[in-house]
Protein backbone atom coordinates (compact mmCIF):
# COMPACT_ATOMS: atom_id res chain seq x y z
CA UNK A 1 0.00 0.00 0.00
CA UNK A 2 1.20 3.42 -0.90
CA UNK A 3 1.35 5.42 2.35
CA UNK A 4 0.61 9.40 2.08
CA UNK A 5 3.23 9.81 4.86
CA UNK A 6 6.46 7.90 5.79
CA UNK A 7 6.43 7.60 9.51
CA UNK A 8 10.06 7.98 9.88
CA UNK A 9 10.02 11.72 8.22
CA UNK A 10 6.64 12.22 10.25
CA UNK A 11 8.49 11.65 13.52
CA UNK A 12 11.59 13.84 12.15
CA UNK A 13 9.03 16.61 12.00
CA UNK A 14 7.75 16.06 15.32
CA UNK A 15 10.70 17.98 16.50
CA UNK A 16 9.83 21.08 14.65
CA UNK A 17 7.48 24.05 16.37
CA UNK A 18 4.76 22.86 14.31
CA UNK A 19 3.65 19.58 15.36
CA UNK A 20 4.18 17.76 19.20
CA UNK A 21 5.59 14.67 19.45
CA UNK A 22 4.56 11.41 19.35
CA UNK A 23 4.66 8.61 22.32
CA UNK A 24 7.92 7.12 22.47
CA UNK A 25 6.35 3.86 21.22
CA UNK A 26 5.91 5.76 18.20
CA UNK A 27 1.97 4.06 17.81
CA UNK A 28 0.30 7.99 18.25
CA UNK A 29 -0.74 10.23 15.70
CA UNK A 30 1.44 13.51 15.09
CA UNK A 31 -0.97 16.62 16.37
CA UNK A 32 -0.32 19.86 14.28
CA UNK A 33 0.48 22.62 16.37
CA UNK A 34 -2.04 25.22 14.03
CA UNK A 35 -0.63 28.20 16.81
CA UNK A 36 3.16 27.88 15.60
CA UNK A 37 1.96 27.31 12.12
CA UNK A 38 -0.15 30.86 12.16
CA UNK A 39 2.52 32.83 14.44
CA UNK A 40 4.89 32.44 11.53
CA UNK A 41 2.08 33.50 9.02
CA UNK A 42 1.45 36.44 11.20
CA UNK A 43 5.16 37.21 11.25
CA UNK A 44 5.50 37.47 7.54
CA UNK A 45 2.01 39.92 7.41
CA UNK A 46 3.16 41.91 10.32
CA UNK A 47 6.50 42.73 8.34
CA UNK A 48 4.44 43.47 5.03
CA UNK A 49 2.16 46.17 7.37
CA UNK A 50 5.28 47.71 8.40
CA UNK A 51 6.84 47.89 4.78
CA UNK A 52 2.76 49.00 3.65
CA UNK A 53 2.76 51.66 6.14
CA UNK A 54 6.24 53.28 5.30
CA UNK A 55 5.76 52.86 0.91
CA UNK A 56 1.98 53.60 0.91
CA UNK A 57 1.46 55.65 3.99
CA UNK A 58 -1.94 54.26 4.68
CA UNK A 59 -2.94 51.42 7.11
CA UNK A 60 -4.47 48.08 5.82
CA UNK A 61 -7.88 48.21 7.22
CA UNK A 62 -10.56 45.02 7.56
CA UNK A 63 -14.08 45.50 7.77
CA UNK A 64 -15.96 42.62 9.13
CA UNK A 65 -20.00 42.73 9.64
CA UNK A 66 -21.75 40.91 12.04
CA UNK A 67 -25.30 39.90 12.25
CA UNK A 68 -26.67 38.18 15.03
CA UNK A 69 -25.05 36.96 18.17
CA UNK A 70 -24.04 33.06 17.50
CA UNK A 71 -21.20 32.08 19.57
CA UNK A 72 -18.37 30.54 16.93
CA UNK A 73 -19.00 33.70 15.00
CA UNK A 74 -17.99 35.70 18.41
CA UNK A 75 -14.80 33.48 18.98
CA UNK A 76 -13.64 34.41 15.42
CA UNK A 77 -14.44 38.00 15.35
CA UNK A 78 -12.81 38.43 19.15
CA UNK A 79 -9.91 36.37 17.85
CA UNK A 80 -9.56 37.89 14.55
CA UNK A 81 -9.36 41.57 16.32
CA UNK A 82 -6.73 40.46 18.83
CA UNK A 83 -4.23 39.34 15.42
CA UNK A 84 -5.25 42.57 13.69
CA UNK A 85 -3.66 44.49 16.56
CA UNK A 86 -0.77 42.16 16.41
CA UNK A 87 0.00 42.62 13.32
CA UNK A 88 -0.53 46.11 12.51
CA UNK A 89 -3.62 45.81 10.88
CA UNK A 90 -6.67 48.20 11.18
CA UNK A 91 -9.92 46.27 11.87
CA UNK A 92 -13.11 48.10 12.63
CA UNK A 93 -16.70 46.08 13.10
CA UNK A 94 -20.32 46.59 12.30
CA UNK A 95 -22.82 44.89 14.65
CA UNK A 96 -26.34 44.66 13.37
CA UNK A 97 -29.12 43.06 15.17
CA UNK A 98 -30.25 39.53 14.62
CA UNK A 99 -33.44 41.05 12.87
CA UNK A 100 -31.44 43.51 10.45
CA UNK A 101 -33.01 44.47 6.95
CA UNK A 102 -31.36 42.84 4.01
CA UNK A 103 -31.22 46.83 3.19
CA UNK A 104 -29.38 47.49 6.39
CA UNK A 105 -26.57 44.69 5.80
CA UNK A 106 -26.29 46.03 2.18
CA UNK A 107 -25.93 49.17 3.00
CA UNK A 108 -22.87 47.95 5.64
CA UNK A 109 -21.56 46.44 2.86
CA UNK A 110 -21.78 49.37 0.48
CA UNK A 111 -19.79 51.77 3.05
CA UNK A 112 -17.15 49.22 3.40
CA UNK A 113 -16.69 49.05 -0.12
CA UNK A 114 -16.64 52.49 -0.91
CA UNK A 115 -14.43 53.15 2.04
CA UNK A 116 -10.81 53.98 0.88
CA UNK A 117 -9.49 53.24 4.55
CA UNK A 118 -10.84 49.33 3.80
CA UNK A 119 -9.17 47.29 2.16
CA UNK A 120 -10.89 44.12 3.04
CA UNK A 121 -14.29 42.96 3.75
CA UNK A 122 -15.61 39.95 5.72
CA UNK A 123 -19.54 39.17 6.36
CA UNK A 124 -19.83 36.78 9.24
CA UNK A 125 -21.73 33.29 7.83
CA UNK A 126 -24.17 31.98 7.99
CA UNK A 127 -26.43 34.82 8.45
CA UNK A 128 -30.16 34.87 10.03
CA UNK A 129 -32.54 32.80 7.72
CA UNK A 130 -34.64 36.25 6.61
CA UNK A 131 -31.62 37.18 4.33
CA UNK A 132 -30.33 36.68 1.08
CA UNK A 133 -27.12 35.20 1.57
CA UNK A 134 -26.05 35.06 -1.87
CA UNK A 135 -27.46 38.50 -2.46
CA UNK A 136 -25.40 39.85 0.24
CA UNK A 137 -22.30 37.87 -0.55
CA UNK A 138 -22.83 39.03 -4.20
CA UNK A 139 -22.50 42.60 -2.84
CA UNK A 140 -18.87 42.39 -1.65
CA UNK A 141 -16.67 44.14 -4.12
CA UNK A 142 -14.45 41.29 -5.32
CA UNK A 143 -11.46 43.07 -4.64
CA UNK A 144 -12.06 43.40 -1.58
CA UNK A 145 -13.53 39.80 -0.72
CA UNK A 146 -10.97 38.77 1.30
CA UNK A 147 -13.00 35.97 2.75
CA UNK A 148 -13.31 34.52 -1.28
CA UNK A 149 -16.78 33.49 -0.34
CA UNK A 150 -18.59 36.07 -3.38
CA UNK A 151 -19.70 33.27 -5.66
CA UNK A 152 -17.52 34.75 -8.48
CA UNK A 153 -14.43 33.57 -6.41
CA UNK A 154 -16.11 30.26 -5.60
CA UNK A 155 -16.99 29.98 -8.88
CA UNK A 156 -13.14 30.20 -10.34
CA UNK A 157 -11.51 28.15 -7.87
CA UNK A 158 -14.43 25.70 -9.01
CA UNK A 159 -13.44 26.19 -12.65
CA UNK A 160 -10.52 24.36 -14.59
CA UNK A 161 -7.43 26.32 -15.25
CA UNK A 162 -9.00 29.39 -13.61
CA UNK A 163 -7.58 31.00 -10.01
CA UNK A 164 -9.81 33.15 -7.58
CA UNK A 165 -8.44 36.43 -6.65
CA UNK A 166 -9.13 35.26 -2.98
CA UNK A 167 -8.85 32.00 -1.86
CA UNK A 168 -11.61 31.10 1.42
CA UNK A 169 -9.39 31.58 4.19
CA UNK A 170 -10.53 28.47 5.95
CA UNK A 171 -9.76 25.69 2.59
CA UNK A 172 -6.57 27.98 2.56
CA UNK A 173 -5.88 26.69 6.06
CA UNK A 174 -6.03 23.22 5.51
CA UNK A 175 -3.98 23.35 2.52
CA UNK A 176 -1.25 25.43 4.41
CA UNK A 177 -1.01 22.47 7.03
CA UNK A 178 -0.85 19.83 4.59
CA UNK A 179 1.64 21.61 2.58
CA UNK A 180 3.95 22.35 6.23
CA UNK A 181 3.36 18.40 7.24
CA UNK A 182 4.86 17.64 3.33
CA UNK A 183 1.22 15.93 2.94
CA UNK A 184 0.90 15.03 -0.52
CA UNK A 185 -2.28 15.95 -2.43
CA UNK A 186 -1.91 14.89 -6.08
CA UNK A 187 -3.44 11.83 -6.73
CA UNK A 188 -4.71 10.87 -3.00
CA UNK A 189 -8.32 9.85 -1.91
CA UNK A 190 -9.68 12.87 0.45
CA UNK A 191 -13.10 12.88 2.22
CA UNK A 192 -14.05 15.93 2.98
CA UNK A 193 -17.25 16.04 5.81
CA UNK A 194 -19.88 19.14 5.26
CA UNK A 195 -20.59 21.42 2.47
CA UNK A 196 -20.94 24.65 3.70
CA UNK A 197 -19.82 27.75 2.13
CA UNK A 198 -17.29 28.47 4.03
CA UNK A 199 -15.44 25.77 4.96
CA UNK A 200 -16.26 22.16 3.62
CA UNK A 201 -16.99 23.14 -0.25
CA UNK A 202 -14.30 25.96 -0.36
CA UNK A 203 -12.05 23.15 0.84
CA UNK A 204 -12.93 20.32 -1.44
CA UNK A 205 -13.11 22.65 -4.40
CA UNK A 206 -9.09 23.29 -3.55
CA UNK A 207 -7.99 20.16 -2.61
CA UNK A 208 -9.85 19.40 -6.28
CA UNK A 209 -7.66 21.75 -7.61
CA UNK A 210 -4.47 20.25 -6.44
CA UNK A 211 -5.47 16.58 -7.83
CA UNK A 212 -7.18 14.90 -5.31
CA UNK A 213 -9.76 12.81 -5.95
CA UNK A 214 -12.66 14.08 -3.29
CA UNK A 215 -15.61 12.94 -2.13
CA UNK A 216 -18.00 15.27 -0.19
CA UNK A 217 -20.67 13.64 2.54
CA UNK A 218 -23.20 15.60 4.22
CA UNK A 219 -26.01 14.82 6.77
CA UNK A 220 -27.82 12.95 4.29
CA UNK A 221 -25.43 10.53 2.88
CA UNK A 222 -25.56 7.31 4.10
CA UNK A 223 -23.06 5.36 5.81
CA UNK A 224 -20.31 8.58 5.37
CA UNK A 225 -17.68 5.80 7.50
CA UNK A 226 -18.43 3.87 3.74
CA UNK A 227 -16.12 6.57 2.30
CA UNK A 228 -14.06 8.12 4.96
CA UNK A 229 -12.26 4.46 6.17
CA UNK A 230 -10.83 4.31 2.58
CA UNK A 231 -9.68 8.13 2.59
CA UNK A 232 -5.98 9.09 3.14
CA UNK A 233 -7.43 12.08 4.03
CA UNK A 234 -9.99 13.16 5.92
CA UNK A 235 -11.50 16.73 6.67
CA UNK A 236 -14.41 17.14 9.25
CA UNK A 237 -16.01 20.39 8.62
CA UNK A 238 -19.97 19.36 9.71
CA UNK A 239 -20.11 21.09 13.53
CA UNK A 240 -21.12 18.12 15.53
CA UNK A 241 -18.91 16.48 17.98
CA UNK A 242 -17.40 13.25 17.94
CA UNK A 243 -18.79 12.66 14.47
CA UNK A 244 -15.55 10.89 13.42
CA UNK A 245 -14.60 8.20 15.26
CA UNK A 246 -10.97 5.78 15.11
CA UNK A 247 -13.15 3.04 13.16
CA UNK A 248 -14.03 5.50 10.31
CA UNK A 249 -10.02 6.12 10.00
CA UNK A 250 -7.93 4.13 7.73
CA UNK A 251 -4.48 3.72 9.66
CA UNK A 252 -2.14 6.44 8.98
CA UNK A 253 -4.77 8.49 7.70
CA UNK A 254 -4.29 12.54 8.05
CA UNK A 255 -7.14 13.91 9.63
CA UNK A 256 -7.45 17.59 9.89
CA UNK A 257 -10.73 18.70 12.30
CA UNK A 258 -12.16 21.97 11.22
CA UNK A 259 -15.89 21.92 13.07
CA UNK A 260 -15.84 24.08 15.99
CA UNK A 261 -18.71 23.68 19.06
CA UNK A 262 -19.28 24.58 22.19
CA UNK A 263 -20.07 21.63 24.89
CA UNK A 264 -20.58 21.99 28.74
CA UNK A 265 -18.66 20.44 31.05
CA UNK A 266 -21.55 18.67 32.97
CA UNK A 267 -20.33 19.07 36.50
CA UNK A 268 -18.48 22.20 36.29
CA UNK A 269 -20.72 23.65 33.66
CA UNK A 270 -17.88 25.84 31.66
CA UNK A 271 -18.02 25.23 28.17
CA UNK A 272 -15.37 23.44 26.15
CA UNK A 273 -14.62 24.08 22.32
CA UNK A 274 -14.46 20.85 20.67
CA UNK A 275 -14.31 19.88 17.01
CA UNK A 276 -15.80 16.91 14.91
CA UNK A 277 -13.33 14.15 15.44
CA UNK A 278 -12.80 11.96 18.88
CA UNK A 279 -9.09 12.82 19.27
CA UNK A 280 -8.85 9.68 21.50
CA UNK A 281 -10.05 7.56 19.59
CA UNK A 282 -8.16 9.10 15.89
CA UNK A 283 -4.77 9.49 17.01
CA UNK A 284 -4.13 5.40 17.94
CA UNK A 285 -5.38 5.34 13.98
CA UNK A 286 -4.46 8.65 12.24
CA UNK A 287 -0.49 9.80 11.28
CA UNK A 288 -1.30 13.55 11.65
CA UNK A 289 -4.72 14.91 13.02
CA UNK A 290 -5.17 19.11 13.66
CA UNK A 291 -6.93 19.73 16.70
CA UNK A 292 -9.61 21.39 17.63
CA UNK A 293 -8.64 24.14 19.50
CA UNK A 294 -5.40 25.12 18.56
CA UNK A 295 -5.57 23.61 14.84
CA UNK A 296 -7.01 24.88 11.77
CA UNK A 297 -8.62 28.03 13.54
CA UNK A 298 -5.91 29.89 13.91
CA UNK A 299 -3.71 29.27 10.64
CA UNK A 300 -7.60 30.78 8.81
CA UNK A 301 -7.40 34.00 10.95
CA UNK A 302 -3.71 33.96 9.75
CA UNK A 303 -4.83 33.64 6.17
CA UNK A 304 -7.80 36.25 6.72
CA UNK A 305 -4.57 38.40 7.60
CA UNK A 306 -2.17 36.98 4.55
CA UNK A 307 -5.85 37.57 2.27
CA UNK A 308 -6.05 41.86 3.94
CA UNK A 309 -2.39 42.15 2.57
CA UNK A 310 -2.56 41.03 -0.59
CA UNK A 311 -5.61 43.18 -1.13
CA UNK A 312 -3.69 46.08 0.32
CA UNK A 313 -0.81 44.98 -1.49
CA UNK A 314 -3.17 45.12 -4.94
CA UNK A 315 -4.99 48.00 -4.76
CA UNK A 316 -1.53 50.38 -3.86
CA UNK A 317 0.48 48.32 -6.30
CA UNK A 318 2.74 50.83 -7.33
CA UNK A 319 3.21 52.92 -4.32
CA UNK A 320 3.88 49.49 -2.42
CA UNK A 321 6.12 48.17 -5.24
CA UNK A 322 8.62 51.30 -4.68
CA UNK A 323 10.22 50.29 -1.95
CA UNK A 324 9.31 46.91 -1.26
N1 LIG B 1 -11.78 26.21 12.21
C1 LIG B 1 -12.17 27.12 11.35
O1 LIG B 1 -11.36 27.87 10.84
C2 LIG B 1 -13.60 27.22 10.96
C3 LIG B 1 -14.52 26.41 11.55
N2 LIG B 1 -15.82 26.44 11.15
C4 LIG B 1 -16.71 25.47 11.79
O2 LIG B 1 -16.94 24.42 10.83
C5 LIG B 1 -18.25 23.88 11.03
C6 LIG B 1 -19.02 23.98 9.72
O3 LIG B 1 -19.22 25.33 9.42
P1 LIG B 1 -20.08 25.78 8.16
O4 LIG B 1 -19.44 25.27 6.92
O5 LIG B 1 -20.35 27.20 8.29
O6 LIG B 1 -21.44 24.97 8.46
P2 LIG B 1 -22.77 24.71 7.62
O7 LIG B 1 -23.85 24.61 8.62
O8 LIG B 1 -22.86 25.67 6.50
O9 LIG B 1 -22.48 23.27 7.01
C7 LIG B 1 -22.45 22.13 7.78
C8 LIG B 1 -22.31 20.97 6.85
O10 LIG B 1 -22.14 19.81 7.63
C9 LIG B 1 -23.06 18.82 7.23
N3 LIG B 1 -23.41 17.99 8.36
C10 LIG B 1 -24.14 18.32 9.46
N4 LIG B 1 -24.29 17.25 10.27
C11 LIG B 1 -23.65 16.23 9.68
C12 LIG B 1 -23.45 14.88 10.02
N5 LIG B 1 -23.95 14.37 11.12
N6 LIG B 1 -22.76 14.10 9.17
C13 LIG B 1 -22.24 14.61 8.02
N7 LIG B 1 -22.38 15.89 7.65
C14 LIG B 1 -23.08 16.69 8.47
C15 LIG B 1 -24.24 19.57 6.68
O11 LIG B 1 -24.94 18.71 5.78
P3 LIG B 1 -26.39 19.12 5.16
O12 LIG B 1 -26.10 20.25 4.24
O13 LIG B 1 -26.81 17.87 4.46
O14 LIG B 1 -27.23 19.52 6.33
C16 LIG B 1 -23.53 20.73 5.98
O15 LIG B 1 -23.12 20.34 4.70
C17 LIG B 1 -18.88 24.69 12.17
O16 LIG B 1 -18.65 23.99 13.36
C18 LIG B 1 -18.06 25.99 12.16
O17 LIG B 1 -18.06 26.63 13.42
C19 LIG B 1 -16.25 27.24 10.13
C20 LIG B 1 -15.37 28.08 9.52
C21 LIG B 1 -13.98 28.18 9.92
N1 LIG C 1 -17.63 34.55 6.49
C1 LIG C 1 -17.17 33.76 7.45
N2 LIG C 1 -15.92 33.24 7.34
C2 LIG C 1 -15.43 32.43 8.34
O1 LIG C 1 -14.28 31.94 8.22
C3 LIG C 1 -16.25 32.17 9.50
C4 LIG C 1 -17.52 32.74 9.55
N3 LIG C 1 -17.96 33.52 8.51
N4 LIG C 1 -18.34 32.52 10.59
C5 LIG C 1 -17.89 31.79 11.77
C6 LIG C 1 -16.87 30.75 11.39
C7 LIG C 1 -16.07 30.24 12.57
N5 LIG C 1 -14.72 30.61 12.30
C8 LIG C 1 -13.65 30.48 13.21
C9 LIG C 1 -12.33 30.64 12.82
C10 LIG C 1 -11.30 30.55 13.74
C11 LIG C 1 -11.57 30.29 15.06
C12 LIG C 1 -10.46 30.18 16.05
O2 LIG C 1 -9.65 31.06 16.20
N6 LIG C 1 -10.41 29.07 16.74
C13 LIG C 1 -9.42 28.86 17.80
C14 LIG C 1 -10.08 29.16 19.13
C15 LIG C 1 -9.13 29.30 20.28
C16 LIG C 1 -9.83 29.99 21.45
O3 LIG C 1 -9.87 31.21 21.44
O4 LIG C 1 -10.33 29.25 22.32
C17 LIG C 1 -8.98 27.40 17.71
O5 LIG C 1 -9.67 26.59 17.05
O6 LIG C 1 -7.94 27.10 18.28
C18 LIG C 1 -12.87 30.12 15.47
C19 LIG C 1 -13.90 30.21 14.56
C20 LIG C 1 -14.65 31.26 11.10
N7 LIG C 1 -15.83 31.38 10.55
Amino acid sequence: MRRLLCRASAYSRSFSSSSSRPSSHGEEAIIIDGKSVADEIKQVVAKEVATFKKSVGKTPGLGVIFVGTRRESELYVHNKTIACAETGIASSCTKLSENASEEEVLASVMKYNEDPSVDGILVQLPLPKHLNEDKIMSSISLLKDVDGCHPMNIGSLALNRKQPLFIPCTAKACLQILLKNSIQLSGRYAVVIGCGNISGLPISLLLQKHNATVTRVHALTETPEDYTRRADIVISAAGCPNLVRGDWLKREAVVLDVGISHTQDPSSGDLHLVGDVCIEEARKVASVISPVPGGVGPVTIAMLLQNTMLAAKSRHENDYRKIS
